[in-house]
C-alpha cells in the first residue's frame, strides 16, 4: 500500500444486448476499437500533467458525443473488449436454465444497480425517475430473494426514486448502507432499518470537497456537482469537449488537496462522472490509504 490517492476504475458494466430492455437507452458500446479500459489503467497511476491527458483522452473515448463513438453506435458496431466482456457476462435470461440449476441448495441474494440499470441514464441526476413497471419487478424480485440496490448516489436519494422499504440499500458507493425498513419473510427479525457508515468522520470532509468543486467548477457550462454525501460526484456529461482537460485539471487539484480521498471515473457510454470518496476499512472503521 502507499500513501497516494488514485484513481479507482469503476467497474463499469455495459448491459448485453439480449436482454429486453425496460427504458428506452441503448445499450451502452465502448466507443471505438481502441481498449477504452487499457487506455483508462494507463491514466491512473499518477497525477502529473500527463495523466491529465490521460483523464480527458479516457473522457473522449468513452463519450457518446465523440464523433468516433457516435459512429459506433450508429453502426451498432462491439469492439473486442466488448465482446469479450459478454462472452464472459451472458445475459442471465439466456442462460436462466442454468442458473436455476446452479442455484439448487444455495441462498441467493439479489444485488442491483440504480442509474443506467433501473432507472433510464438522463442528462439530469435529479431526474433519473424509475418507471412503474420496474419498480412491480424490483418489488416480486424482493419478495422471493434478499435484494438490495448498491448505487454511487447518496442512499437518500436512491431511496426517494425507488421507494421500496423492504429492500437493502447501499448508497455512496457502499459507505452508506442501510436494511430494511420493512419486515419480509427474509428479515423478520433484524427488520429495524440496520446502519452502517463506516465514513462518518469524513461528513465534513465531502462537504468542504463538495462546496469547494461547486464553487471552482462555476466557471464551466453544464459541469454539475452532486452532493451524494460520503460522496461529491462531478459530472461532465453536459460539458463541451473543450472545457473538459479544464475540468481534469479542477479535479485534479482537488484531490491533491484532500488526499486522503480516492478518485473514482465513470466510464464507458453511459457514465460521465468524478466521484471523490473515502475508503474505510470494514472491519476497523479505520482509512485505508492505498
Ligand atoms: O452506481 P450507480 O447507481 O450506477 O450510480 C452511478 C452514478 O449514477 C448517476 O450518474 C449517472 O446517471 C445520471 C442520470 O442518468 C447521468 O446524468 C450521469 O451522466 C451518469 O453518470 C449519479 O448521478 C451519480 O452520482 C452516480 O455516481
Amino acid at each position: 500500500m502507499t500513501k497516494q490517492s488514485v484513481v479507482v476504475p469503476e467497474v463499469a458494466v455495459p448491459m448485453p444486448h439480449n436482454t429486453a430492455p425496460l427504458f428506452p437507452y441503448p445499450p451502452p458500446r465502448a466507443a471505438s476499437g481502441v481498449s477504452v479500459r487499457k487506455k483508462y489503467l494507463q491514466a491512473q497511476l499518477d497525477l502529473g500533467a500527463g495523466r491529465i491527458n490521460g483523464w480527458v483522452e479516457s473522457m473522449r473515448a468513452s463519450s457518446p458525443t465523440h464523433a468516433k463513438a457516435a459512429a459506433a453506435l450508429a453502426a451498432g458496431a462491439v469492439d473486442d473488449e466488448l465482446a469479450a466482456w459478454m462472452v464472459r457476462h451472458p445475459s442471465a435470461l439466456s442462460k436462466f436454465e442454468q442458473i436455476v440449476a446452479a442455484s439448487k441448495g444455495k441462498k441467493i441474494v439479489v444485488f442491483l444497480d440504480y442509474d443506467g440499470t433501473l432507472s433510464p441514464i438522463v442528462d439530469d441526476p435529479d431526474a433519473a425517475f424509475m418507471s412503474d413497471t420496474m419498480r412491480r419487478a424490483v418489488r416480486s424480485v424482493a419478495k422471493q430473494f434478499p435484494t438490495a440496490i448498491i448505487s454511487g448516489r447518496c442512499r437518500d436519494k436512491v431511496f426517494e426514486f425507488v421507494k421500496l422499504a423492504e429492500l437493502y440499500y447501499a448508497g455512496s458507493h457502499g459507505m452508506d448502507i442501510k436494511g430494511p425498513a420493512k419486515a419480509s419473510r427474509h428479515n423478520k427479525a433484524k427488520a429495524k432499518g440496520v446502519l452502517f457508515q463506516p465514513a462518518s468522520e469524513f461528513l465534513p470532509m465531502i462537504e468542504q470537497v463538495h462546496d469547494s468543486l461547486i464553487e471552482k467548477t462555476k466557471c464551466i457550462p453544464g459541469a454539475k456537482v452532486e452532493n451524494n454525501k460520503f460522496c461529491a460526484s462531478v459530472h461532465f456529461r453536459c460539458v463541451d469537449e473543450k472545457s473538459w482537460s479544464t475540468l481534469a485539471d479542477i479535479v485534479k487539484g482537488e484531490l491533491k488537496e484532500y488526499p486522503k480521498l480516492k478518485l473514482t471515473q465513470g466510464r464507458m457510454v453511459r457514465q460521465f462522472y468524478f466521484s471523490f470518496f473515502v475508503v474505510a476499512d470494514m472491519c476497523s472503521h479505520q482509512t485505508i490509504l492505498c
